[in-house]
């Protein structure tokens, strides 16, 4: 069976990727990424210009129905994760980075683009948790100012993980600035900012910053996932390739989201529930209805949903 994908310059053996912040933190969750099998690349925790301790704990919640988050981007600052993914030869990378102002980025992505670094990078526009800082995506006039600076220099392969958008104008904006820039991809969504879990138990919340509100993960929003997969690709340029990040638990999950038109599939929260070996579990289930369906290759099926 072939699962072989693209992206950019980079070949990978295989959809599945981590969800960045997942197991991609330190050097020991990036070993145990490298050592994987049936993952077909490793995306590194959003990097920020300075270390980050994160926010306080409780900080991450599991649910039935998947999870909540409000990690408030704890990294090792991008020197460390700029030194691993150019050291990193067992599986192809994506370098995640992040700012707490337009200013960080450009200069960790100075750095980026003068270092000897050849892989593909991922510029995080959608941090919910960040205490006082908004997810910069939802304001479309500050994401074309970034990116207009980013591409003044910028010449590596690098693009964007977004959050979930809830109308179909916002698809028709956020699509109409992303076409205006030579981007390789578009990761599509991070969690669903800003929920709230309440234990009716404790009559509390279950996560310290923020009163409690965090970002949603897992099957419970799947379906938002899909629609921003699905959108994305009827309006983005076709060079542009889409991850499909959200709600993956099942081989189906996987699927669907390549059948909405994603070129790779990111898995998070299950990742945490039910360990690394999920991704052997995936792959099987997916190679399993791709035989049910007489599909020989992801392409086969890739963006093919149909209307009624
Ligand atoms: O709280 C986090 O560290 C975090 N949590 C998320 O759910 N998405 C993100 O992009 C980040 I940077």
């Amino acid at each position: 069976k072939n699962l072989k994908t693209q992206l950019a310059h980079v070949a990978f053996d295989g959809p599945l990727l981590n969800a960045s912040g997942i197991h991609c933190q330190t050097a020991d969750e990036l070993a145990d990424l490298a050592a994987t099998a049936n993952l077909g690349g490793i995306v590194t925790k959003s990097a920020t210009l300075l270390p980050r301790q994160g926010n306080e704990n409780p900080r991450y919640y599991d649910l039935a129905y998947g999870s909540i988050n409000s990690m408030g981007l704890p990294n090792l600052g991008y020197p460390f994760y700029l030194d691993y993914v150019q050291k990193e030869e067992a599986k192809p990378t994506i370098l995640s980075v992040a700012g707490l102002s337009a200013d960080d980025v450009i200069e960790v992505l100075r750095d980026v683009q003068n270092s000897d670094y050849q892989g593909l990078t991922e510029l995080n526009l959608s941090c919910p948790n960040v205490i006082g800082k908004p997810q910069t995506a939802y304001d479309f006039v500050a994401t074309r100012k970034v990116l207009e600076r980013i591409f003044e220099f910028f010449t590596k392969p690098i693009g964007v993980k977004l959050p979930p958008y809830f109308d179909l104008v916002h698809f028709d904006q956020i699509a109409a600035v992303l076409n205006d820039f030579p981007l390789t991809h578009v990761n599509t969504v991070n969690s669903v900012g800003n929920g709230l879990v309440v234990d009716i138990e404790k009559e509390q919340v279950v996560t310290k910053a923020k009163g409690g509100f965090g970002g949603l993960g897992g099957a419970m929003i799947l379906p938002t996932a899909l629609a921003n997969v699905r959108a994305l690709r009827q309006r983005l340029n076709d060079n542009i390739a889409i991850i499909g990040t959200g709600g993956v638990t099942t081989g189906a999950d996987v699927f669907a989201h390549i059948l909405c038109g994603a070129d790779m599939v990111s898995v998070g929260t299950q990742v945490i529930k039910e360990g690394l070996g999920v991704y052997d579990r995936l792959t099987q289930e997916l190679q399993d209805i791709m035989d049910e369906k007489g599909y020989t290759s992801l392409a086969d099926f890739r963006g093919k949903l149909q209307e009624l």
